[in-house]
Protein backbone atom coordinates (compact mmCIF):
# COMPACT_ATOMS: atom_id res chain seq x y z
CA UNK A 1 0.00 0.00 0.00
CA UNK A 2 1.41 3.24 -1.09
CA UNK A 3 1.16 6.20 1.08
CA UNK A 4 0.90 10.18 0.81
CA UNK A 5 2.61 12.09 3.10
CA UNK A 6 3.91 15.88 3.82
CA UNK A 7 7.11 16.85 5.38
CA UNK A 8 5.91 20.02 7.51
CA UNK A 9 7.47 21.61 10.70
CA UNK A 10 7.39 24.68 13.23
CA UNK A 11 10.22 26.56 13.70
CA UNK A 12 12.16 23.29 13.10
CA UNK A 13 10.40 20.99 15.33
CA UNK A 14 9.43 18.64 12.24
CA UNK A 15 6.55 16.10 11.37
CA UNK A 16 5.44 13.42 9.39
CA UNK A 17 1.96 14.27 8.08
CA UNK A 18 -0.39 11.27 7.08
CA UNK A 19 -3.86 12.33 5.89
CA UNK A 20 -6.02 9.35 6.79
CA UNK A 21 -9.53 11.60 6.73
CA UNK A 22 -10.47 9.88 3.50
CA UNK A 23 -8.43 6.80 3.15
CA UNK A 24 -8.13 5.15 6.54
CA UNK A 25 -4.64 3.94 7.64
CA UNK A 26 -3.73 0.17 8.97
CA UNK A 27 -3.39 0.12 12.58
CA UNK A 28 -0.26 2.55 13.57
CA UNK A 29 1.84 -0.03 15.67
CA UNK A 30 4.58 1.75 17.55
CA UNK A 31 7.31 -0.14 15.57
CA UNK A 32 5.26 1.44 12.77
CA UNK A 33 6.14 5.23 13.67
CA UNK A 34 9.99 4.59 15.16
CA UNK A 35 10.81 3.10 11.51
CA UNK A 36 9.26 6.20 10.13
CA UNK A 37 10.80 8.56 12.66
CA UNK A 38 14.01 7.02 12.37
CA UNK A 39 16.59 10.01 10.78
CA UNK A 40 19.06 7.46 9.46
CA UNK A 41 16.64 4.39 8.32
CA UNK A 42 13.19 5.97 7.81
CA UNK A 43 11.77 9.52 6.72
CA UNK A 44 12.97 11.22 9.84
CA UNK A 45 11.04 13.58 12.06
CA UNK A 46 9.86 14.68 16.14
CA UNK A 47 6.36 13.36 15.66
CA UNK A 48 3.96 11.65 13.15
CA UNK A 49 0.79 13.04 13.10
CA UNK A 50 -2.38 11.49 11.69
CA UNK A 51 -5.25 13.70 10.70
CA UNK A 52 -8.72 12.02 10.98
CA UNK A 53 -12.43 12.72 10.26
CA UNK A 54 -13.80 14.07 13.56
CA UNK A 55 -17.84 14.68 14.14
CA UNK A 56 -17.50 17.71 15.76
CA UNK A 57 -14.20 19.08 14.80
CA UNK A 58 -12.85 20.07 11.22
CA UNK A 59 -10.64 17.27 12.21
CA UNK A 60 -9.17 14.67 14.46
CA UNK A 61 -4.79 15.15 15.24
CA UNK A 62 -3.35 12.18 16.59
CA UNK A 63 0.54 12.58 17.76
CA UNK A 64 3.10 10.08 18.02
CA UNK A 65 5.62 10.87 19.90
CA UNK A 66 9.43 9.46 17.83
CA UNK A 67 9.02 7.12 20.51
CA UNK A 68 6.28 5.69 19.35
CA UNK A 69 3.88 6.52 22.26
CA UNK A 70 0.59 8.81 21.51
CA UNK A 71 0.28 11.77 23.24
CA UNK A 72 -1.78 14.41 23.66
CA UNK A 73 -1.05 17.52 21.97
CA UNK A 74 1.21 19.29 20.07
CA UNK A 75 1.56 22.98 19.82
CA UNK A 76 4.17 23.06 16.74
CA UNK A 77 1.64 20.60 14.68
CA UNK A 78 -1.07 22.29 15.19
CA UNK A 79 0.35 25.17 13.66
CA UNK A 80 1.35 22.82 10.68
CA UNK A 81 -2.19 21.30 10.80
CA UNK A 82 -3.64 24.69 11.23
CA UNK A 83 -1.45 25.94 7.94
CA UNK A 84 -2.71 23.05 5.55
CA UNK A 85 -6.52 23.44 6.54
CA UNK A 86 -6.12 26.93 5.71
CA UNK A 87 -8.87 28.65 7.08
CA UNK A 88 -10.27 29.04 10.84
CA UNK A 89 -10.52 25.30 11.99
CA UNK A 90 -11.08 23.17 14.79
CA UNK A 91 -8.87 20.02 15.41
CA UNK A 92 -9.71 17.69 18.40
CA UNK A 93 -7.14 16.14 20.29
CA UNK A 94 -6.13 13.81 22.72
CA UNK A 95 -5.69 16.29 25.14
CA UNK A 96 -8.76 18.87 23.85
CA UNK A 97 -10.43 20.69 21.07
CA UNK A 98 -8.21 23.41 19.93
CA UNK A 99 -8.79 26.14 17.32
CA UNK A 100 -6.48 27.23 14.87
CA UNK A 101 -6.83 30.78 12.60
CA UNK A 102 -4.37 32.33 10.05
CA UNK A 103 -2.82 35.59 11.34
CA UNK A 104 -0.29 37.86 10.03
CA UNK A 105 2.63 36.65 12.07
CA UNK A 106 1.55 32.61 10.59
CA UNK A 107 -1.34 30.62 12.44
CA UNK A 108 -2.19 31.99 15.91
CA UNK A 109 -3.52 28.96 17.98
CA UNK A 110 -6.21 28.79 20.97
CA UNK A 111 -4.25 26.24 23.00
CA UNK A 112 -7.28 25.80 25.50
CA UNK A 113 -6.64 26.75 29.01
CA UNK A 114 -3.53 25.29 31.38
CA UNK A 115 -3.90 23.06 34.34
CA UNK A 116 -2.21 23.30 37.97
CA UNK A 117 -3.44 20.98 40.20
CA UNK A 118 -1.10 18.11 40.97
CA UNK A 119 -3.28 15.36 39.50
CA UNK A 120 -3.57 16.93 36.39
CA UNK A 121 0.14 17.08 35.91
CA UNK A 122 0.23 14.13 36.68
CA UNK A 123 2.39 13.67 39.60
CA UNK A 124 3.25 10.60 41.61
CA UNK A 125 2.15 12.81 44.96
CA UNK A 126 0.52 16.50 45.80
CA UNK A 127 2.85 19.71 46.35
CA UNK A 128 2.94 22.79 45.59
CA UNK A 129 3.12 22.68 41.70
CA UNK A 130 3.79 26.64 41.56
CA UNK A 131 7.33 26.25 43.88
CA UNK A 132 7.87 22.14 43.73
CA UNK A 133 9.75 21.12 46.43
CA UNK A 134 12.20 19.10 44.20
CA UNK A 135 15.26 19.09 42.63
CA UNK A 136 17.94 17.59 40.42
CA UNK A 137 21.99 18.20 40.02
CA UNK A 138 21.00 22.36 40.38
CA UNK A 139 17.78 22.47 38.51
CA UNK A 140 14.98 23.55 41.27
CA UNK A 141 11.80 24.64 42.29
CA UNK A 142 10.38 23.73 38.87
CA UNK A 143 6.67 25.19 38.18
CA UNK A 144 4.39 22.12 36.79
CA UNK A 145 1.34 22.52 34.01
CA UNK A 146 -0.25 20.62 31.75
CA UNK A 147 -1.32 22.53 28.91
CA UNK A 148 -3.01 19.44 27.15
CA UNK A 149 0.26 17.08 27.93
CA UNK A 150 2.44 17.61 31.02
CA UNK A 151 5.11 19.90 31.35
CA UNK A 152 7.76 20.90 34.27
CA UNK A 153 9.27 24.74 33.89
CA UNK A 154 12.86 25.31 35.67
CA UNK A 155 13.77 29.32 35.87
CA UNK A 156 17.42 29.72 35.33
CA UNK A 157 19.92 31.98 35.20
CA UNK A 158 21.26 30.69 31.76
CA UNK A 159 19.35 28.30 30.33
CA UNK A 160 21.80 27.47 27.09
CA UNK A 161 24.54 26.36 30.07
CA UNK A 162 21.77 23.46 31.72
CA UNK A 163 23.12 19.88 30.34
CA UNK A 164 19.88 19.36 29.43
CA UNK A 165 20.73 16.50 27.05
CA UNK A 166 21.52 14.23 30.43
CA UNK A 167 19.74 15.83 33.06
CA UNK A 168 16.50 15.70 30.43
CA UNK A 169 16.34 12.11 30.87
CA UNK A 170 16.88 11.71 33.87
CA UNK A 171 13.79 13.90 34.61
CA UNK A 172 11.44 12.85 32.08
CA UNK A 173 11.59 9.45 33.85
CA UNK A 174 11.93 10.30 37.23
CA UNK A 175 8.91 8.23 39.41
CA UNK A 176 7.04 11.39 40.32
CA UNK A 177 6.21 11.93 36.59
CA UNK A 178 3.70 8.95 36.18
CA UNK A 179 2.93 9.39 32.75
CA UNK A 180 6.77 10.88 32.08
CA UNK A 181 7.50 14.54 31.42
CA UNK A 182 8.56 17.41 28.75
CA UNK A 183 11.32 19.47 30.52
CA UNK A 184 11.81 23.13 30.26
CA UNK A 185 14.76 25.45 31.08
CA UNK A 186 13.63 29.02 30.73
CA UNK A 187 15.37 32.05 31.39
CA UNK A 188 13.53 35.32 32.00
CA UNK A 189 15.25 38.02 29.81
CA UNK A 190 12.64 40.95 30.75
CA UNK A 191 8.88 40.72 31.45
CA UNK A 192 7.83 39.93 28.22
CA UNK A 193 10.68 37.85 26.61
CA UNK A 194 12.03 34.24 27.53
CA UNK A 195 14.86 32.11 25.95
CA UNK A 196 13.77 28.73 26.12
CA UNK A 197 15.27 25.02 25.83
CA UNK A 198 13.06 21.97 25.78
CA UNK A 199 13.78 18.01 26.35
CA UNK A 200 10.60 16.63 24.82
CA UNK A 201 8.98 13.47 26.27
CA UNK A 202 9.83 10.57 23.72
CA UNK A 203 11.91 12.92 21.28
CA UNK A 204 14.70 14.45 23.29
CA UNK A 205 16.27 17.75 22.42
CA UNK A 206 13.76 19.45 19.74
CA UNK A 207 14.35 22.88 18.14
CA UNK A 208 10.95 24.25 19.28
CA UNK A 209 7.93 23.10 21.31
CA UNK A 210 4.96 24.67 21.22
CA UNK A 211 3.32 23.67 24.20
CA UNK A 212 6.56 23.90 26.02
CA UNK A 213 6.30 27.10 25.11
CA UNK A 214 3.07 27.71 26.48
CA UNK A 215 3.90 25.72 29.68
CA UNK A 216 6.89 28.22 30.17
CA UNK A 217 4.98 31.77 29.28
CA UNK A 218 1.89 30.78 31.89
CA UNK A 219 4.55 29.47 34.24
CA UNK A 220 6.11 32.55 34.65
CA UNK A 221 2.82 34.40 34.22
CA UNK A 222 1.52 32.19 37.13
CA UNK A 223 4.44 33.39 39.45
CA UNK A 224 4.69 37.23 38.78
CA UNK A 225 8.13 36.90 36.51
CA UNK A 226 6.24 38.33 33.64
CA UNK A 227 3.71 40.20 31.78
CA UNK A 228 0.25 38.45 30.37
CA UNK A 229 1.85 38.64 26.69
CA UNK A 230 5.06 37.66 25.72
CA UNK A 231 7.87 36.41 23.26
CA UNK A 232 9.71 33.05 24.25
CA UNK A 233 12.58 32.16 22.15
CA UNK A 234 13.55 28.82 21.09
CA UNK A 235 16.46 27.34 19.31
CA UNK A 236 14.30 27.58 16.19
CA UNK A 237 12.83 31.14 16.37
CA UNK A 238 10.17 33.18 18.39
CA UNK A 239 6.89 32.27 19.37
CA UNK A 240 4.56 34.69 20.79
CA UNK A 241 2.23 33.28 24.01
CA UNK A 242 -0.65 35.12 25.71
CA UNK A 243 -2.74 34.25 28.43
CA UNK A 244 -4.88 37.39 29.20
CA UNK A 245 -7.87 36.41 31.48
CA UNK A 246 -5.88 33.23 33.26
CA UNK A 247 -8.33 31.15 30.76
CA UNK A 248 -7.17 30.41 27.19
CA UNK A 249 -3.66 30.19 25.69
CA UNK A 250 -3.46 31.92 22.54
CA UNK A 251 -0.03 30.80 20.66
CA UNK A 252 1.13 32.74 17.54
CA UNK A 253 3.73 31.87 14.93
CA UNK A 254 4.86 30.23 11.97
CA UNK A 255 4.42 26.74 10.09
CA UNK A 256 5.73 25.72 6.67
CA UNK A 257 5.62 22.52 4.72
CA UNK A 258 8.73 21.31 3.65
CA UNK A 259 8.34 18.73 0.90
CA UNK A 260 5.57 15.92 -0.18
CA UNK A 261 6.23 12.04 -0.48
CA UNK A 262 5.13 8.74 -0.49
CA UNK A 263 6.55 5.64 1.12
CA UNK A 264 5.21 1.82 0.94
CA UNK A 265 3.68 0.51 4.53
CA UNK A 266 4.99 -2.90 4.08
CA UNK A 267 8.89 -1.45 4.42
CA UNK A 268 7.53 0.04 7.68
CA UNK A 269 4.81 -2.29 9.56
N1 LIG B 1 6.66 19.22 19.83
C1 LIG B 1 5.43 19.38 20.48
C2 LIG B 1 5.12 18.49 21.64
C3 LIG B 1 5.01 17.02 21.23
C4 LIG B 1 4.53 16.08 22.33
C5 LIG B 1 5.44 16.02 23.52
N2 LIG B 1 6.76 15.52 23.19
C6 LIG B 1 4.80 15.13 24.60
O1 LIG B 1 5.21 13.98 24.76
O2 LIG B 1 3.88 15.60 25.27
C7 LIG B 1 4.97 20.81 20.60
O3 LIG B 1 5.31 21.60 19.72
O4 LIG B 1 4.20 21.11 21.50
Amino acid sequence: MRVPFIKMHGLGNDFVVLDARERALPDLAGGTVRALADRRAGIGCDQLIVLEEDEAATCRMRIFNQDGGEVESCGNAARAVGLLLGQPATIATKGGTIATRPDDAGIAVDMGAPRFDWQAIPLAYAMDTAAMPVGWEGLEQPVAVNVGNPHIVFFVDDSDAVRLDTLGPLIETDELFPERINVNVATVEDRATIRLRVWERGAGLTRACGTGACATAVAAMRTGRTERDVTVHLPGGPLRIAWADDARITMTGPAAEAFRGSFDWGDYA
